[in-house]
Protein backbone atom coordinates (compact mmCIF):
# COMPACT_ATOMS: atom_id res chain seq x y z
CA UNK A 1 0.00 0.00 0.00
CA UNK A 2 1.39 3.24 -0.65
CA UNK A 3 0.78 6.00 1.94
CA UNK A 4 1.13 9.52 0.73
CA UNK A 5 1.92 11.89 3.28
CA UNK A 6 0.05 15.68 3.03
CA UNK A 7 2.23 18.17 1.29
CA UNK A 8 4.50 19.88 3.93
CA UNK A 9 2.88 23.88 4.14
CA UNK A 10 5.40 26.38 3.23
CA UNK A 11 4.93 28.02 6.15
CA UNK A 12 4.33 26.89 9.69
CA UNK A 13 3.10 29.31 12.33
CA UNK A 14 2.81 27.75 15.96
CA UNK A 15 1.20 29.24 18.58
CA UNK A 16 2.14 32.76 17.92
CA UNK A 17 2.06 35.59 20.33
CA UNK A 18 3.21 39.17 20.21
CA UNK A 19 2.44 41.33 23.36
CA UNK A 20 3.90 45.37 22.19
CA UNK A 21 6.27 47.17 25.06
CA UNK A 22 3.15 49.10 25.02
CA UNK A 23 1.63 45.91 27.43
CA UNK A 24 -0.83 46.14 24.15
CA UNK A 25 -1.53 42.00 22.99
CA UNK A 26 -1.20 42.00 19.18
CA UNK A 27 -1.72 38.63 18.36
CA UNK A 28 -3.47 35.80 20.35
CA UNK A 29 -2.16 32.48 20.17
CA UNK A 30 -2.08 32.14 16.22
CA UNK A 31 -1.43 28.65 14.73
CA UNK A 32 -1.50 28.73 10.58
CA UNK A 33 -0.41 26.76 8.07
CA UNK A 34 0.29 27.94 4.63
CA UNK A 35 0.07 25.64 1.61
CA UNK A 36 2.61 25.67 -0.85
CA UNK A 37 1.85 27.56 -3.84
CA UNK A 38 -1.33 28.61 -2.69
CA UNK A 39 -2.75 32.52 -3.10
CA UNK A 40 -4.04 32.64 1.13
CA UNK A 41 -5.53 36.37 1.91
CA UNK A 42 -4.95 37.42 5.59
CA UNK A 43 -8.43 39.34 5.79
CA UNK A 44 -9.05 42.11 8.93
CA UNK A 45 -9.95 45.34 10.40
CA UNK A 46 -7.76 48.00 10.84
CA UNK A 47 -5.62 47.20 13.55
CA UNK A 48 -6.36 42.94 13.59
CA UNK A 49 -2.53 42.17 13.68
CA UNK A 50 -2.47 41.48 9.84
CA UNK A 51 1.22 44.00 9.55
CA UNK A 52 1.96 42.31 12.99
CA UNK A 53 1.60 38.29 11.83
CA UNK A 54 3.62 39.74 8.59
CA UNK A 55 6.91 41.58 10.28
CA UNK A 56 7.20 38.50 12.30
CA UNK A 57 7.28 36.16 9.79
CA UNK A 58 9.84 38.41 7.65
CA UNK A 59 12.05 38.91 11.05
CA UNK A 60 10.87 42.85 11.41
CA UNK A 61 9.03 42.25 14.67
CA UNK A 62 10.18 40.23 17.51
CA UNK A 63 7.16 37.55 18.49
CA UNK A 64 6.69 36.63 22.42
CA UNK A 65 6.30 33.46 22.34
CA UNK A 66 5.52 30.59 19.48
CA UNK A 67 7.60 29.49 16.53
CA UNK A 68 8.00 29.96 12.65
CA UNK A 69 8.96 27.90 10.12
CA UNK A 70 9.70 28.61 6.42
CA UNK A 71 10.28 26.06 4.46
CA UNK A 72 11.84 24.21 6.89
CA UNK A 73 13.90 26.70 8.63
CA UNK A 74 12.75 28.18 11.97
CA UNK A 75 12.96 32.19 11.08
CA UNK A 76 14.66 32.45 14.83
CA UNK A 77 17.60 29.72 14.63
CA UNK A 78 17.77 30.17 10.98
CA UNK A 79 16.60 33.74 9.88
CA UNK A 80 18.79 34.30 6.72
CA UNK A 81 17.88 30.96 5.24
CA UNK A 82 14.24 31.73 6.14
CA UNK A 83 14.23 35.21 5.12
CA UNK A 84 16.16 34.48 1.53
CA UNK A 85 13.01 32.48 0.57
CA UNK A 86 10.88 35.65 1.41
CA UNK A 87 10.03 38.88 -0.84
CA UNK A 88 8.15 41.54 0.84
CA UNK A 89 6.12 44.64 -0.43
CA UNK A 90 5.37 46.60 2.58
CA UNK A 91 2.28 49.10 3.42
CA UNK A 92 4.77 52.12 3.51
CA UNK A 93 6.75 53.50 0.69
CA UNK A 94 10.42 53.30 1.91
CA UNK A 95 12.99 53.67 -0.93
CA UNK A 96 16.16 55.63 -1.72
CA UNK A 97 15.49 58.70 -3.22
CA UNK A 98 18.81 59.59 -4.91
CA UNK A 99 19.22 56.07 -6.30
CA UNK A 100 18.01 54.90 -9.46
CA UNK A 101 15.49 52.44 -10.34
CA UNK A 102 17.87 49.88 -11.79
CA UNK A 103 20.10 50.59 -8.88
CA UNK A 104 17.94 50.37 -6.27
CA UNK A 105 15.92 46.82 -7.54
CA UNK A 106 19.59 45.36 -7.86
CA UNK A 107 21.17 46.32 -4.62
CA UNK A 108 17.92 44.66 -2.89
CA UNK A 109 18.87 41.26 -4.96
CA UNK A 110 22.52 41.47 -3.26
CA UNK A 111 21.39 42.05 -0.18
CA UNK A 112 19.88 38.35 0.05
CA UNK A 113 22.89 36.97 -0.82
CA UNK A 114 21.69 36.31 -4.61
CA UNK A 115 24.62 36.72 -7.27
CA UNK A 116 23.78 39.46 -9.64
CA UNK A 117 21.95 38.69 -12.73
CA UNK A 118 20.94 41.56 -14.95
CA UNK A 119 18.06 39.62 -16.84
CA UNK A 120 16.15 38.71 -13.49
CA UNK A 121 16.21 42.56 -12.88
CA UNK A 122 15.43 43.30 -17.04
CA UNK A 123 12.16 40.67 -16.65
CA UNK A 124 11.04 42.17 -13.44
CA UNK A 125 11.56 45.67 -14.28
CA UNK A 126 9.59 45.03 -17.33
CA UNK A 127 6.82 43.34 -16.22
CA UNK A 128 6.16 45.73 -13.57
CA UNK A 129 6.07 48.57 -16.63
CA UNK A 130 9.04 49.77 -14.98
CA UNK A 131 11.65 49.64 -17.93
CA UNK A 132 12.00 52.82 -19.27
CA UNK A 133 12.11 54.18 -15.90
CA UNK A 134 15.09 52.20 -14.78
CA UNK A 135 17.90 55.40 -15.23
CA UNK A 136 14.94 57.54 -12.96
CA UNK A 137 16.12 58.09 -9.86
CA UNK A 138 13.57 57.43 -7.12
CA UNK A 139 12.39 60.59 -6.36
CA UNK A 140 11.44 61.75 -9.25
CA UNK A 141 8.80 58.78 -9.82
CA UNK A 142 5.05 59.08 -9.07
CA UNK A 143 3.12 57.87 -6.41
CA UNK A 144 2.09 54.63 -8.05
CA UNK A 145 5.63 54.39 -10.12
CA UNK A 146 7.10 54.04 -6.48
CA UNK A 147 4.80 51.38 -5.36
CA UNK A 148 5.79 49.62 -8.62
CA UNK A 149 9.91 49.89 -7.19
CA UNK A 150 8.70 47.91 -3.86
CA UNK A 151 7.22 45.38 -5.68
CA UNK A 152 10.33 45.13 -7.90
CA UNK A 153 12.77 45.04 -5.21
CA UNK A 154 10.79 42.09 -3.41
CA UNK A 155 10.83 40.19 -6.30
CA UNK A 156 14.62 40.80 -7.48
CA UNK A 157 15.61 37.97 -5.53
CA UNK A 158 13.39 35.19 -6.91
CA UNK A 159 11.31 34.58 -3.70
CA UNK A 160 9.65 31.55 -3.30
CA UNK A 161 7.18 33.23 -0.92
CA UNK A 162 5.66 36.32 -1.60
CA UNK A 163 4.10 38.77 1.00
CA UNK A 164 1.62 41.59 -0.28
CA UNK A 165 0.89 43.61 3.02
CA UNK A 166 -2.23 45.92 2.04
CA UNK A 167 -0.42 46.13 -2.06
CA UNK A 168 -3.82 47.82 -3.66
CA UNK A 169 -4.73 50.64 -0.81
CA UNK A 170 -4.68 53.94 -2.62
CA UNK A 171 -3.27 52.58 -6.24
CA UNK A 172 -4.59 53.52 -9.61
CA UNK A 173 -6.80 50.78 -11.97
CA UNK A 174 -4.09 50.53 -14.20
CA UNK A 175 -1.22 49.20 -11.61
CA UNK A 176 -4.09 46.64 -9.78
CA UNK A 177 -3.94 45.31 -12.82
CA UNK A 178 -0.34 45.05 -13.17
CA UNK A 179 -0.02 43.90 -10.23
CA UNK A 180 -2.42 40.89 -10.19
CA UNK A 181 -1.11 40.03 -13.39
CA UNK A 182 2.61 39.57 -11.93
CA UNK A 183 0.96 37.69 -8.67
CA UNK A 184 -1.23 35.51 -11.36
CA UNK A 185 2.17 34.97 -13.18
CA UNK A 186 4.38 34.30 -10.35
CA UNK A 187 1.52 31.69 -8.94
CA UNK A 188 1.84 30.00 -11.92
CA UNK A 189 5.58 29.46 -11.64
CA UNK A 190 4.88 27.98 -7.89
CA UNK A 191 5.48 30.60 -5.93
CA UNK A 192 3.04 30.81 -2.68
CA UNK A 193 1.39 34.83 -2.07
CA UNK A 194 0.18 36.44 0.83
CA UNK A 195 -2.08 39.32 0.57
CA UNK A 196 -3.74 41.19 3.14
CA UNK A 197 -5.98 43.28 1.60
CA UNK A 198 -8.97 45.56 2.58
CA UNK A 199 -10.81 45.02 -0.41
CA UNK A 200 -12.28 41.91 0.36
CA UNK A 201 -13.41 41.78 -3.58
CA UNK A 202 -9.92 41.29 -4.73
CA UNK A 203 -9.53 38.52 -1.99
CA UNK A 204 -12.65 36.89 -3.23
CA UNK A 205 -11.08 37.20 -6.82
CA UNK A 206 -7.51 36.13 -5.97
CA UNK A 207 -7.27 33.95 -3.14
CA UNK A 208 -7.23 30.10 -3.10
CA UNK A 209 -7.72 30.45 0.71
CA UNK A 210 -8.73 33.15 3.48
CA UNK A 211 -8.40 34.05 6.74
CA UNK A 212 -10.23 35.89 8.89
CA UNK A 213 -8.18 37.70 12.03
CA UNK A 214 -9.56 40.51 13.91
CA UNK A 215 -8.60 41.86 17.42
CA UNK A 216 -4.83 39.60 16.91
CA UNK A 217 -7.44 36.38 16.64
CA UNK A 218 -7.46 33.92 13.74
CA UNK A 219 -11.67 33.70 13.62
CA UNK A 220 -11.71 30.91 10.41
CA UNK A 221 -9.17 29.93 7.76
CA UNK A 222 -11.50 28.32 4.79
CA UNK A 223 -11.02 27.77 1.12
CA UNK A 224 -12.32 30.18 -0.42
CA UNK A 225 -14.88 27.99 -2.48
CA UNK A 226 -15.83 25.92 0.92
CA UNK A 227 -16.10 29.66 2.79
CA UNK A 228 -18.78 30.90 0.24
CA UNK A 229 -20.66 27.46 0.29
CA UNK A 230 -20.91 27.39 4.27
CA UNK A 231 -21.82 31.19 4.77
CA UNK A 232 -22.99 32.11 1.39
CA UNK A 233 -26.69 33.58 1.59
CA UNK A 234 -28.15 34.43 -1.55
CA UNK A 235 -30.69 37.43 -2.47
CA UNK A 236 -33.40 37.72 -4.25
CA UNK A 237 -34.25 41.44 -4.89
CA UNK A 238 -37.39 42.59 -6.46
CA UNK A 239 -37.96 45.36 -8.28
CA UNK A 240 -41.51 46.76 -7.90
CA UNK A 241 -43.97 48.40 -10.45
CA UNK A 242 -45.51 50.82 -7.98
CA UNK A 243 -43.01 51.92 -4.66
CA UNK A 244 -44.54 51.04 -1.31
CA UNK A 245 -44.24 52.64 2.27
CA UNK A 246 -44.01 49.44 4.25
CA UNK A 247 -44.14 45.81 4.08
CA UNK A 248 -47.28 44.59 3.50
CA UNK A 249 -48.60 42.50 7.08
CA UNK A 250 -49.33 39.56 4.90
CA UNK A 251 -45.62 39.21 4.06
CA UNK A 252 -44.19 39.67 7.66
CA UNK A 253 -42.95 36.44 8.35
CA UNK A 254 -40.62 36.13 5.51
CA UNK A 255 -37.23 37.53 5.68
CA UNK A 256 -37.72 40.68 3.55
CA UNK A 257 -36.12 43.99 3.21
CA UNK A 258 -37.35 47.22 1.63
CA UNK A 259 -35.13 49.68 0.64
CA UNK A 260 -35.56 53.30 1.39
CA UNK A 261 -37.07 54.15 -1.52
CA UNK A 262 -39.37 51.57 -1.19
CA UNK A 263 -38.91 50.42 -4.69
CA UNK A 264 -36.69 47.24 -3.77
CA UNK A 265 -37.78 44.24 -1.86
CA UNK A 266 -34.73 41.42 -1.40
CA UNK A 267 -35.23 38.21 0.17
CA UNK A 268 -32.27 36.77 1.84
CA UNK A 269 -32.45 33.09 1.61
CA UNK A 270 -29.80 30.33 2.76
CA UNK A 271 -28.72 28.08 -0.78
CA UNK A 272 -27.83 25.07 1.50
CA UNK A 273 -31.39 24.87 2.11
CA UNK A 274 -33.35 22.22 -0.09
CA UNK A 275 -36.48 24.79 0.87
CA UNK A 276 -35.77 28.07 0.01
CA UNK A 277 -39.10 29.26 0.35
CA UNK A 278 -39.35 31.37 -2.60
CA UNK A 279 -42.05 30.33 -4.80
CA UNK A 280 -44.29 30.35 -1.76
CA UNK A 281 -43.25 33.90 -1.00
CA UNK A 282 -43.86 34.69 -4.53
CA UNK A 283 -47.30 33.58 -4.47
CA UNK A 284 -48.45 35.51 -1.30
CA UNK A 285 -46.20 38.35 -2.68
CA UNK A 286 -49.11 37.83 -6.06
CA UNK A 287 -52.07 38.04 -3.58
CA UNK A 288 -51.04 41.02 -2.10
CA UNK A 289 -51.53 43.31 -5.46
CA UNK A 290 -48.25 43.99 -5.51
CA UNK A 291 -46.25 43.53 -8.96
CA UNK A 292 -43.13 43.42 -9.92
CA UNK A 293 -40.88 44.38 -13.01
CA UNK A 294 -37.41 42.89 -12.49
CA UNK A 295 -35.76 40.38 -10.66
CA UNK A 296 -32.39 39.40 -9.67
CA UNK A 297 -30.68 36.69 -7.52
CA UNK A 298 -27.43 37.53 -6.07
CA UNK A 299 -24.61 35.66 -3.88
CA UNK A 300 -23.30 37.35 -1.17
CA UNK A 301 -20.06 38.70 -1.43
CA UNK A 302 -17.05 37.99 1.33
CA UNK A 303 -17.52 41.52 2.29
CA UNK A 304 -21.21 39.96 3.60
CA UNK A 305 -19.58 37.25 4.87
CA UNK A 306 -16.86 38.80 6.88
CA UNK A 307 -19.41 41.41 8.29
CA UNK A 308 -21.68 38.48 9.29
CA UNK A 309 -18.97 36.70 11.41
CA UNK A 310 -18.28 39.95 13.09
CA UNK A 311 -20.94 40.32 13.93
CA UNK A 312 -22.51 36.49 15.18
CA UNK A 313 -20.94 36.56 19.00
CA UNK A 314 -18.62 33.71 19.94
N1 LIG B 1 5.15 49.02 17.75
C1 LIG B 1 3.95 48.92 18.32
N2 LIG B 1 3.76 49.19 19.62
C2 LIG B 1 2.53 49.07 20.20
N3 LIG B 1 1.42 48.69 19.54
C3 LIG B 1 1.55 48.41 18.24
C4 LIG B 1 2.80 48.52 17.55
N4 LIG B 1 2.61 48.17 16.26
C5 LIG B 1 1.30 47.87 16.13
N5 LIG B 1 0.67 48.02 17.31
C6 LIG B 1 -0.76 47.78 17.58
O1 LIG B 1 -1.05 46.42 17.32
C7 LIG B 1 -2.34 46.30 16.70
C8 LIG B 1 -2.20 45.54 15.39
O2 LIG B 1 -1.54 46.37 14.45
P1 LIG B 1 -1.24 45.86 12.96
O3 LIG B 1 -0.52 46.96 12.26
O4 LIG B 1 -0.61 44.53 13.02
O5 LIG B 1 -2.72 45.73 12.40
P2 LIG B 1 -3.24 45.54 10.91
O6 LIG B 1 -4.24 44.44 10.95
O7 LIG B 1 -2.10 45.40 9.99
O8 LIG B 1 -4.00 46.90 10.68
P3 LIG B 1 -4.10 47.82 9.34
O9 LIG B 1 -5.09 47.13 8.48
O10 LIG B 1 -4.61 49.10 9.89
O11 LIG B 1 -2.74 47.91 8.76
C9 LIG B 1 -2.87 47.72 16.54
O12 LIG B 1 -3.76 47.98 17.60
C10 LIG B 1 -1.64 48.58 16.64
O13 LIG B 1 -1.96 49.84 17.20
Amino acid sequence: MIVTSPPSPVISIQNLTKTYSSGFQALKSITLDIRRGEIFALLGPNGAGKTTLISIVCGIVTPSTGTVSVDGHDIARDYRAARARIGLVPQELTTDAFETVWDTVSFSRGLFGKAKNPKVIERVLRDLHLWDKKDNKIMTLSGGMKRRVLIAKALSHEPEILFLDEPTAGVDVELRRDMWRVVRGLCDNGVTIILTTHYIEEAEEMADRVGVITKGELLLVEDKAVLMQKLGKKQLALKLSTPIDRIPTALAEYPLALSSDGAILTYTYDKQTERTGIDTMLNDLGRTGLRFTDLESQQSSLEDIFVGLLETPR
